[in-house]
């Protein structure tokens, strides 16, 4: 298994990790253009999830990147009608991708209530999509970014703790059922697929999130243990080549956020 280098990167607050991070990404995204042709983003929901789109959006250095050749996928959705406001893909839509160069075939979303008659419908359709992207008979293409949130009780994507779910090693994508954050019907990426990705970074922000980031960098150099797993879903994703946790001070139990 290959060592596990995790760095934290810790922000004053909300704002400068906001604008830090949309720096970050335009950056990776202009470095990884220059070593392929094309490049595939996973994205995530969530407050900063979103908001840092936001930042690209508004950035002076968003020119750098050849939007045609980006890839946008979802590390997760919540399992609503096309076009509802709480849906992750249309966040990212309001916040950057609908004023983008992106071309629309570049966007892979997940299905949608209106589209399908369940998510696990959704999940398989997701799952094969992901297939015909990837190269050399593997699940997915190579994410050569993944953006994750977590939230105050440890989860990441619409992977909960207290669940099986996370230890699913089979499927690319899941559909969820009673998940104990609204909506209750979602779809996944399963955290194999998220591992597969050369960069991992979370984005955590808030006091509320002190004790679940706790957990999660107190295993974060090593494989965490199914027991672990299952209390906080989020200390098991990493990247292959560099895995980040963007956070505020008060995420990190310091004062100030
Ligand atoms: O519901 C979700 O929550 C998590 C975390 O959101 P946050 O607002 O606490 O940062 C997010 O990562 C996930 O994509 C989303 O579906």
């Amino acid at each position: 298994m290959p060592e596990r280098h995790p760095l934290t990167v810790v922000h004053p607050d909300k704002d400068r990790l906001r604008e830090a991070t949309g720096a970050r990404i335009v950056l990776a995204l202009a470095d990884a253009l220059a070593e392929r042709e094309t490049v595939h983003v996973s994205l995530t929901g969530g407050s900063m999830g979103i908001a840092v789109w936001e930042a690209v959006a508004s950035s002076p250095l968003a020119e750098l990147v050849a939007w045609d050749r980006v890839h946008f996928w979802w590390s997760d959705e919540r399992f609503l009608p096309t076009g509802d406001g709480d849906r992750n893909a249309q966040q990212a839509f309001d916040a950057f991708l609908g004023g983008s160069a992106v071309p629309a075939g570049n966007i892979h979303v997940m299905g949608s209530s209106d589209e399908f008659p369940d998510q696990h419908r959704a999940a398989e359709v997701y799952a094969a999509e992901l297939a015909e992207w990837a190269e050399d008979g593997a699940a997915a293409p190579r994410f050569d970014l993944t953006l994750l949130g977590m939230g105050p009780d440890g989860h990441m994507a619409s992977l909960f703790p207290g669940r099986e779910e996370i230890l699913e090693d089979d499927a690319a994508a899941l559909g969820i059922e009673d998940s104990p954050k609204p909506p209750p019907g979602r779809v996944t990426l399963t955290l194999p697929l998220i591992n597969g990705s050369e960069r991992v970074w979370f984005l955590v922000a808030g006091q509320d999130k002190a004790p679940a980031l706790g957990r999660v960098l107190d295993v974060a150099g090593r494989a965490a243990t199914v027991e672990e797993l299952r209390e906080t879903p989020a200390a098991g994703a990493h990247g292959i080549r560099e895995t980040l946790y963007l956070v505020t001070r008060d995420a990190v139990g310091e004062a100030g956020g």
